[in-house]
């Protein structure tokens, strides 16, 4: 198991948001994490990066328990996350927006890696752009390459295809397969597009009022409890 939680609760303030929620990623996997608006997967991510006000139960990545870390630390440990929204800086560049992942670099390295360049052409070529100029689709390669400088094992990725023209959705698509399967970076992602979640997931859960109402392997995700738990 790359990533474990267990008997997770999570609060802002002294309302808490999330209840025992447990689960655990294999090293390579992907996990969806799906459910309505407002049920808590926002939530999740930011419990996972030390972001909530306050957590209680145990969260380990591999055998390190990282449950009172600050999240600087949880970065280092090898979480990149890619927030909703995508949170880039719009007046900084391309260049400086990814340079601000390898601040969490365990090797201290503070270059751009190879790989942000080669996966992501456009970047490559407009690194002195102002990232604010970047259309929705270019943002989120600049957040996932963001992600990608700060070397990490596990991926967060929170509604990855929000806000993004439908045939760039593919794309972002394709990118994510290649960083799971190819590269073997573990992803946990919350998704809207049930077939983007299905085409890319190994695994499931469905949160619901902040707290898993069902789990498994994708190939058992049936239509039926996606009418139950998904559909308004
Ligand atoms: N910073 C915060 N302070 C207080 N309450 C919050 C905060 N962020 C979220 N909440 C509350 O926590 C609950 C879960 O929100 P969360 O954003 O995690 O859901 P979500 O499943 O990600 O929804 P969405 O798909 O709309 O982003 C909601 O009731 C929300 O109002």
């Amino acid at each position: 198991m790359v990533l474990a939680l267990d008997n997770i609760a999570s609060y802002y303030g002294k309302t808490p948001i999330l209840w025992n929620v447990s689960f655990d990623v294999p090293k390579g996997a992907c996990l969806a994490v799906l459910g309505r608006n407002g049920v808590g997967k926002t939530t999740l991510m930011r419990t996972i990066m030390g972001l909530t006000d306050r957590s209680t139960g145990s969260i380990r990545i591999a055998d390190t328990d990282l449950s009172g870390a600050p999240t600087h630390i949880r970065a280092t440990y090898g979480i990149g996350y890619i927030p909703q929204g995508r949170q880039i800086l719009g007046k900084f560049t391309v260049r400086e927006n990814i340079l601000l992942g390898t601040f969490a670099r365990k090797d201290g390295k503070e270059d751009i890696p190879e790989l942000c360049l080669k996966l992501f052409p456009y970047l490559a070529e407009n690194l002195n752009r102002r990232a604010g100029l970047l259309s929705g689709g270019q943002q989120q390669q600049l957040a996932i390459a963001r992600a990608l400088a700060t070397g990490p094992q596990i991926l967060l990725l929170d509604e990855p295809t929000e806000g993004i023209q439908p045939n760039i959705v593919h794309e972002i698509g394709q990118t994510l397969r290649m960083l799971n399967k190819e590269l073997g970076i573990t992803l946990i992602l919350t998704e809207q597009h049930i077939k983007v979640a299905r085409a890319l997931s190994d695994y499931f859960i469905i949160l619901d009022n902040g707290r898993i109402v069902a789990r498994g392997p994708t190939a058992e995700m049936s239509d039926a409890l996606i009418e139950k738990h998904l559909t308004i």
